[in-house]
């Protein structure tokens, strides 16, 4: 029998539909939308609001956005995901000199983060590092992953040793990885007049409450702009994915790109620092939605810089956050 590693990797991210169908769509929102964590209101308020509007109109709608970015071999966000865990487990077992296992875990759908534990069970695993994929912390992405771990250790007798890695939106390697793609892009396309970092948006109020995000992402976008020794008129933070009627973290991306042709800039290199991934929020809002209202206000030209996926710089990040969390062991 293999000898036990010495730990396992569980990577999480927050999941997709199974398949770009109406169907499937109202289960994976089902789950997403009933986490407290991410819709913290009232369930008295929440659930007949949800239950009876949103499940029953949003599906239909949001799937036809999934068809729109999904490949033959599945949703972006799982398919990516696959590769980013095969590289690390490479990279993990050159560096320990045996095989580290690495498995997916998503908040919702599937796998889901307890068979991401299953799983790393029957190989052996008795420590744990839960590396959520998300740069800044948020309660309603990180938070939500901690639970769910929790949840899941409160089912079982013995349970593994856990490292939990909370953020790192200001690793070196993390803004080293995302200059070079910043670089890389301009190398092809050239530089645009302005460069966008569109975060995820989370509501005004969670950051009222507490949760850094905000602050974190204005970090990750001060110290990228620092290493590509860009002048403050050269960039600009914006905030995407808005949902529901609250206000969320402004400017928000879509209202701003509307705006900015009319001061004088006409083109744009757009990067989305917050998600690992590539996903919906970033192939159809951000690489389509965006482009259009851009051009329709004049603008002349939009570039999307796609996300760290599997770049071989992201897969070293991880791999330091990663061995940064097992010498805590040693
Ligand atoms: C309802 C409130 C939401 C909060 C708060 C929120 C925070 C948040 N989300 C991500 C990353 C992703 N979100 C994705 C999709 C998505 N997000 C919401 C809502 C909230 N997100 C919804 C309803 C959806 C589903 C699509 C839709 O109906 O519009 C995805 C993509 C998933 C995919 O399958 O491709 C990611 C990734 C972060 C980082 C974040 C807070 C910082
Ligand atoms: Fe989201
Ligand atoms: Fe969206």
């Amino acid at each position: 029998m293999n000898p036990s590693p010495a730990f396992g990797v569980l990577l999480v991210n927050l999941g997709t539909p199974d398949e770009p169908s109406p169907k499937a769509v109202k289960r994976f929102l089902r789950q997403f939308l009933s986490d407290p964590r991410v819709v913290d209101l009232s369930p008295w308020i929440w659930k007949p609001l949800l239950n009876g509007i949103i499940l029953n109109t949003r599906p239909a709608k949001v799937a036809k956005l999934y068809q729109s970015v999904w490949t033959s071999e599945g949703s972006p966000l799982m398919v990516i995901s696959e590769r980013q865990a095969q590289k690390l487990t490479v990279d993990l077992s050159a560096t320990f000199n045996q095989t580290i296992p690495v498995e997916l875990g998503m908040s919702y759908g599937n796998p889901s983060i307890d068979t991401g534990f299953e799983r790393l069970k029957a190989q052996g695993a008795e420590r744990i590092i839960v590396l959520p994929l998300y740069p800044q912390y948020s309660c309603s992405t990180v938070a939500s992953v901690f639970d769910a771990v929790a949840s899941y250790l409160k089912t079982v007798r013995d349970i593994p040793l856990i490292r939990f890695n909370k953020d790192y939106f200001d690793h070196s390697a993390y803004i080293a990885a995302l200059a070079h793609s910043v670089t890389r892009h301009w190398k092809t396309h050239g530089q645009a007049d302005k460069l966008l970092l569109s975060f995820h948006g989370i509501p005004q109020r969670y950051v009222k409450e507490g949760d850094p995000y905000r602050e974190q992402c204005f970090t990750t976008a001060k110290l990228l702009a620092q290493k590509l020794a860009l002048h403050e008129s050269q960039w600009q933070v914006c905030f995407q994915s808005r949902f529901g009627r609250e206000q969320w973290l402004t400017p928000y991306a879509d209202q701003l790109l509307a705006e900015l042709p009319a001061q004088g800039v006409k083109s744009v290199d757009v990067i989305c620092p917050a998600f690992a991934t590539d996903c919906l929020e970033t192939l159809e809002e951000i690489s389509i939605g965006a482009k259009e209202t851009f051009l329709a206000a004049g603008g002349s030209d939009y570039r999307f810089i796609p996300c760290l996926n599997d770049d071989e710089l992201h897969i070293e990040l991880l791999r330091q956050l990663i061995q940064e969390q097992a010498l805590s062991w040693v």
